[in-house]
């Protein structure tokens, strides 16, 4: 098992038809699929569009294997279901709590014990819709302390977007494996079949998943042909598989947000070649190059999506995955932090590293924030406090280094896992950070104005 990227081989590129061989001559050539495979291998495709999507974004993968993935004994629920379950696939009243209160959780410690895998370390913190009408997303975060081992995790319900906060994830996929720091994010598509192991032991971070549709870059309207993330920086796995006996080998899969495994006598990594453009993908957030106001006044936080999952209003996202990276503040006569506001759109956030602009304590690594539909929020009174105390440090150039924070934000309201609410990790007190915040309105004459305000 490799400990390091340098070992692993990926192939470049988003959206792209890619293709893959471990064993050289094992792709077919000029079909899909022949009477006999080339090493007599099965042909299986794995369809992550309807067949008439159009061609602009139909997206599905041949794979070409040792035994195909219906040879397993039939699905069993794996655990208890309905209240109390740790996954939501629907987010409705029976499983989930409406609330336009602020929220912020304090990060979670990764526990030693029990051993926990990345599958049982899964749990959802809020989300909006239902996998199964093929409309909505969930956010979850993770906890693990294990390897998974002699089984693999198939999320049937939409795509995983990770964000690994601490520990790297090694992960395997039926297009080959990839390794994922903290740092970068990886888009295990829906119903690939992957295995997460720990090089670095305990591991915690967030994960996004979306229901019916696929992430894909961003409009770049007038910023032109290039910035932010570039397609290149995708990395795709190449080709690897196991052939050994596994008897007992265990297929996981999330199925309407509940979970049911199934056993088969071999690995599911069986795939000596592939070829189409429905494939895992990670990127390092370090290559996004941030376009920002280069004069006044603070821009939109679109400008920093990375990846973007539609819905079928044009510039209404169903989640946009958008980051705070490092960059240069340089605005003149202007409030350098987020300004405060209330948008129809809701925003969850985390933070991988350092100190998030709007947030001079509470927001740590590992912890996470939600301010929904028309919720107002915005930076704390100390952050607000220090920069207009600051007005002349603010005409200078700034550079914010050692800083990464990002945000899922949805048009779809979240509702809230009651755990999640009653964590606690939950900051009770997250309102205080705004309570301080003082008027600093005088009037013309540095008076107080009068109760009939000012005309
Ligand atoms: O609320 C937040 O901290 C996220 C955010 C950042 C920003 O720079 C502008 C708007 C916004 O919602
Ligand atoms: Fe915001």
């Amino acid at each position: 098992m490799g400990g390091a990227d340098e070992e692993l081989r990926y192939l470049s590129g988003l959206g792209n038809t890619l293709s893959s061989e471990a064993v050289s001559g094992s792709l077919p050539v000029g079909q899909n699929s022949p009477l006999v495979c080339p090493l007599g291998l099965y042909a299986e495709q794995l369809s992550g569009t309807s067949f008439t999507t159009p061609r602009a974004h139909n997206q599905r993968t041949w794979l070409y294997r040792i035994k195909p993935s219906v040879t397993h004994e039939p699905f069993h629920p794996l655990q208890e279901q309905g209240k109390g379950a740790r996954l939501v696939g629907e987010f409705d009243r029976a499983t989930t709590v409406a609330t336009p209160t602020q929220l912020r959780w304090r990060p979670a410690e990764v526990p030693l014990d029990p051993p926990l895998d990345f599958i049982h370390g899964l749990y959802t913190i809020c989300g909006a819709g239902s996998s199964f009408l093929r409309h909505g997303y969930a956010i979850h975060m993770y906890a693990a302390n294990k390897s998974m081992d002699g089984c693999a995790f198939c999320n049937a319900d939409g795509d995983f977007l990770i964000v690994p906060q601490q520990g790297r994830l090694l992960i395997t996929t039926e297009c080959g494996k990839m390794l994922v720091s903290p740092g970068e994010i990886v888009v295990i598509p829906q119903g690939f079949r992957f295995a997460v192991d720990l090089p670095d032991g305990p591991s915690r971070g967030y994960v996004s998943e979306i229901f019916g549709t696929h992430f894909q870059l961003p409009d770049l309207g007038p910023i032109g042909a290039n910035g932010l993330a570039s397609p290149r920086d995708f990395l795709s796995p190449t080709a690897w598989f196991e052939q050994a006996h596994r008897p007992g080998y265990t297929i996981v899969q999330k199925y309407g947000g509940e979970l049911f495994a199934a056993t088969q006598d071999f690995s599911p990594f069986n795939v000596v070649a592939w070829h189409g453009n429905y494939v895992p993908y990670k990127y390092d957030l370090s290559r996004f190059c941030p376009f920002n106001t280069v004069l006044f006044d603070h821009g939109d936080p679109s400008v920093n999506t990375v990846l973007t999952a539609p819905t079928d209003k044009p510039g209404v996202a169903l989640l946009d995955f958008v980051i705070f990276p490092p960059r240069w503040l340089v605005a003149e006569n202007t409030f350098r932090p987020p300004y405060y506001h209330r948008n129809c759109m809701s925003e969850f956030m985390g933070l991988i590293h350092g100190i998030y602009e709007a947030k001079a304590d509470g927001f740590l690594p590992g912890g996470a924030s939600l301010h929904s539909c028309m919720t107002p929020h915005g930076p704390d009174t100390k952050t607000y406090e220090a920069t207009i105390s600051r007005a002349d440090a603010n005409k200078e150039p700034l550079r914010l280094s050692g800083t990464l924070a990002f945000m899922f934000e949805s048009s779809l309201i979240p509702r809230v896992c009651r755990w999640a609410l009653e964590s606690p990790c939950r900051d009770l007190d997250y309102y205080q950070c705004w309570i301080g915040l003082k008027s600093h309105f005088s009037d013309d004459n540095g008076k107080e104005p009068s109760a009939a305000g000012v005309n």
